[in-house]
């Protein structure tokens, strides 16, 4: 029953006296917190190190997490004091973070999701631009999506990665609930689809089965169609509820992705000279590209030494290697981290057997 506004409980009023004194008192320990992180900086500054540790952020998460008693959901915690660390961080330093924009994208929720909201964004018109605004400093780090769980690799970001100078520092997955926008609420006289090539793949069964005499235009992003949407009554745009508010779209369908649990997978990146590999967390990835010669035999001998050190590999990817020669790059993930002695040792042997081999970055495996 709605509670009446004249009258309210009197037991109501009594938990929220309780709830404004707990908050108070939260407060004041966020700000004594914000105090360690202030002279935490003053080290680091002190020593010339980097601000953002994302083992050490992940180790506060697994810690609370396991500590957390309830009824607080542990899935709360995460992003709980992600913003919380965020908050302490903006102190020390400003974060500042390269991704595909404009406002709204899915990219956007991502770096907001990793880094917390307390950041300096630096949307970019494509995954080219973030890699180089990270390279050139003018931002901290990039974020670019490396695979979705129904469409597969990202390959544009897997071919950009053969060649930076770039090192993933840290991951991070988003559920991607896609909605059809429109400035009308109806799906009435809607002549095109604007979205991101991934976008309109990701909702192909659902564009048939409704709009099937709906033009697919691809854009550069999902933000990009909620524009276009914006501007003409007769196109649609597919993206996020976010991107939806900030171009005053209606959602005229929620949630038409074709998979129900569609993930996209995003790598952090940053420059190596500028922010050191992270340390082990105790829960890592490392992620490597390689190549070996066309010959028999030769994709089962990279993978001997894992089976021989016992690392597991949790994503083997391949990818043309255009020379013409039906040669290929691997993309490997391993879990571990090259300080345990068992992965240094299977990589040494591994990298023994390959023509190529790069050592993309090592670091936290992603905590919800
Ligand atoms: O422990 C540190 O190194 C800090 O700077 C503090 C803190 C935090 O708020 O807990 C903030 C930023 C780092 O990324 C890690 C942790």
């Amino acid at each position: 029953m709605a509670d009446s506004p004249t009258a309210p409980h009197p037991d109501l009023l009594a938990l929220r006296h309780q709830i404004d004194g707990v908050d108070r008192e939260l407060l004041a320990l966020l700000n004594r917190r914000a105090g360690l992180a202030l002279k935490v900086g003053e080290l680091k500054k002190q020593e010339g190190s980097v601000v953002f540790r994302p083992e050490r952020e992940a180790q506060v998460i697994d810690g609370l997490k396991a500590a957390n008693p309830g009824p607080l959901r542990s899935e709360s915690v995460a992003p709980i004091w992600r913003e919380i660390m965020s908050a302490c961080r903006a102190l020390e330093t400003p974060t500042r973070v390269a991704y595909l924009g404009p406002a709204g994208t899915f990219s956007e929720e991502a770096a907001l999701g990793f880094f917390g909201s307390s950041i300096v964004k630096v949307p970019c018109a494509n995954f080219d631009e973030v890699l180089h605004n990270t390279v050139a400093g003018s931002a901290d780090f990039g974020v670019v999506p490396v695979e979705n769980s129904t469409e597969g690799v990202v390959t544009r970001s897997l071919d950009l990665f053969l060649t930076t100078p770039l090192f993933i520092i840290g991951e991070t997955s988003l559920l991607v609930r896609h909605n059809l926008l429109r400035r009308e609420n109806s799906l009435e006289g809607i002549t095109a689809v604007c979205a991101h090539p991934q976008a309109l793949a990701q909702c192909h069964g659902w564009l048939s089965l409704h709009l099937p005499h709906a033009e697919r235009r691809p854009v550069a992003s999902n933000a990009e169609g909620a524009r276009l949407a914006a501007a003409d009554a007769s196109i649609a745009a597919i993206a996020s509820e976010r991107a939806g508010s900030e171009f005053g779209l209606h959602v005229v369908s929620p949630a038409i992705q074709d998979e129900a649990h569609n993930r996209t997978r995003f790598a952090i990146l940053a420059h190596p000279d500028r922010h050191p590999r992270p340390a082990a967390s105790g829960h890592d990835c490392t992620s490597l590209v390689v190549s070996v010669a066309n010959r028999p035999g030769a994709v089962h001998d990279m993978l001997v030494p894992l089976k021989k050190h016992d690392v597991s590999m949790t994503r083997f990817e391949s990818r043309p290697a255009r020379s013409g020669q039906w040669e290929y790059y691997f993309y490997i993930d391993l879990q571990g981290h090259p300080d345990q002695p068992h992965v240094a040792a299977a990589m040494q042997e591994l990298r023994a057997v390959c023509a190529f081999f790069k050592l993309l970055g090592t670091y936290p495996i992603d905590v919800h």
